[in-house]
């Protein structure tokens, strides 16, 4: 067998790979899954596992008609998940580990700078990370909402080098393949843009979430970072082999050929603004100055409530999104300074301080 030359990689697994008949976890296709992540780790790869399923494995312990409300879903999460990973665990002769996250969690540099931690000790002591969206807790504003860009957001604060999203299809099709019977196979993406998301139709199945849009997304995000992407069928042990053997069995989406830094991707993709600053024209100009920076006297207006380090919004006066940036400043010091422009304490405080925000924490946005 050909030694792979991946060093980590995320693995990603649907629900329907994990109760395919919604009514408790099945081993049938997770032990090929299992054996995979054996022969990885046997190969010096180290390997996460981020694994849906808890809510399609606990739907059989609760009564049908009531398993459409949210705080069922949630239950149904809370005692599936126990059963996933008591069923996952008994695959392995080496120790797991449970993380539960949420959108909240991922988004805050501190938080998201501990889960980084936190994986890397597991790894470094060979336990294997099994990760899924804390279901329970979460609220529209908290959730990530999809397990897709939960494991490319794992596989970026991982540093993974592939990502591979086992589902229930051989890839990414130019339409759906379950709704089309003429549908064909992409197996290799260099770059993803409208025309990629075009082809992406909803999830056909009753347990998956997101379809094929979110494992775009997920592509995107990824590949952004410098991780190579694949979607593959997780339901064929033939996928496995060919994994093993170097081969592509579905769909590549190849990485960036400058990535992004990491600093700069968890802007991007993971971190929420907290308000916004509006600058005048296109903040282009501000970037070529000496500095490359942005200073108060170019902000024209304050929206929101924001700390010193809060990921924040940078848009022109038009309207167009330019850039995320920490803020050097709070929402509260720079309406303070826009009040009193002239005043010799305003102007001491811009030269302690420095620009609202500096060129090191930008992330500039493709224009929208
Ligand atoms: N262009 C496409 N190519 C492949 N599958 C597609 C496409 N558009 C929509 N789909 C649907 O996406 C489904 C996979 O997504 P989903 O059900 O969310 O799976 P998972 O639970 O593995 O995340 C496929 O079964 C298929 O019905
Ligand atoms: N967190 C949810 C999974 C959400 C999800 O994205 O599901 P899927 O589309 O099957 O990957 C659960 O464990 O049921």
């Amino acid at each position: 067998m050909q030694k792979l030359n991946w060093r980590r990689i995320v693995l990603k697994v649907g629900s329907a790979l994990i109760a395919p008949e919604q009514d408790g976890c099945r081993s049938r296709y997770l032990l090929t899954i299992a054996q995979f992540i054996v022969r990885c780790r046997a190969q010096g790869i180290e390997v996460i596992l981020v694994s849906s399923g808890s809510v399609a494995a606990g739907s059989h312990l609760f009564p049908e008609q009531e398993k459409r409300s949210v705080t069922m879903k949630k239950a149904m999460a809370a005692a599936g998940q126990t059963e996933m990973m008591a069923m996952w665990d008994r695959f392995f002769d080496f120790p797991s580990a449970q993380i539960l996250l949420t959108h909240g969690d991922l988004r805050d540099r501190e938080r998201y700078t501990s889960i980084r931690e936190t994986v890397f000790t597991l790894l470094e002591h060979g336990v294997l990370p099994i990760i899924n969206e804390n279901d329970t807790v979460t609220t529209d504003d908290l959730k990530v909402g999809d397990n897709d860009n939960l494991s490319a957001m794992v596989a970026a604060a991982a540093d993974a080098d592939a990502l591979m999203i086992f589902s229930d299809v051989d890839g990414l099709y130019d339409k759906n393949p379950n709704l089309h019977e003429d549908a064909v196979l992409l197996p290799e993406i260099d770059s993803i843009d409208e025309s990629i998301y075009a082809m992406a139709g909803c999830a056909t199945s009753a347990v998956g979430t997101g379809g094929m849009k979110t494992k775009i997304e997920a592509a995107e995000k990824a590949t952004s970072h410098g991780i190579t992407t694949f979607i593959l069928n997780g339901f064929k042990e033939e996928t496995f082999n060919r994994l093993l053997a170097g081969d592509n069995p579905g769909t590549i989406f190849k990485p960036y050929e400058k990535p992004m830094q990491e600093a700069v991707h968890w802007m991007t993709h993971t971190a929420n603004e907290q308000g916004e600053v509006v600058v005048e024209g296109s903040f282009d100009e501000s970037l070529k100055d000496e500095d490359g920076c942005i200073r108060s006297d170019e902000i024209v207006a304050v929206h929101g409530e924001f700390g010193v380090g809060d990921t924040i919004l940078v848009r022109s006066d038009d309207g167009t999104r330019l850039a995320k940036a920490t803020a050097n400043y709070s929402s509260c010091l720079l309406n303070f300074i826009a009040d009193n422009e002239q005043s010799e304490f305003s102007e001491k405080m811009q030269d302690s301080i420095g620009p609202v925000v500096s060129e090191k924490d930008i992330a500039l946005l493709e224009k929208s």
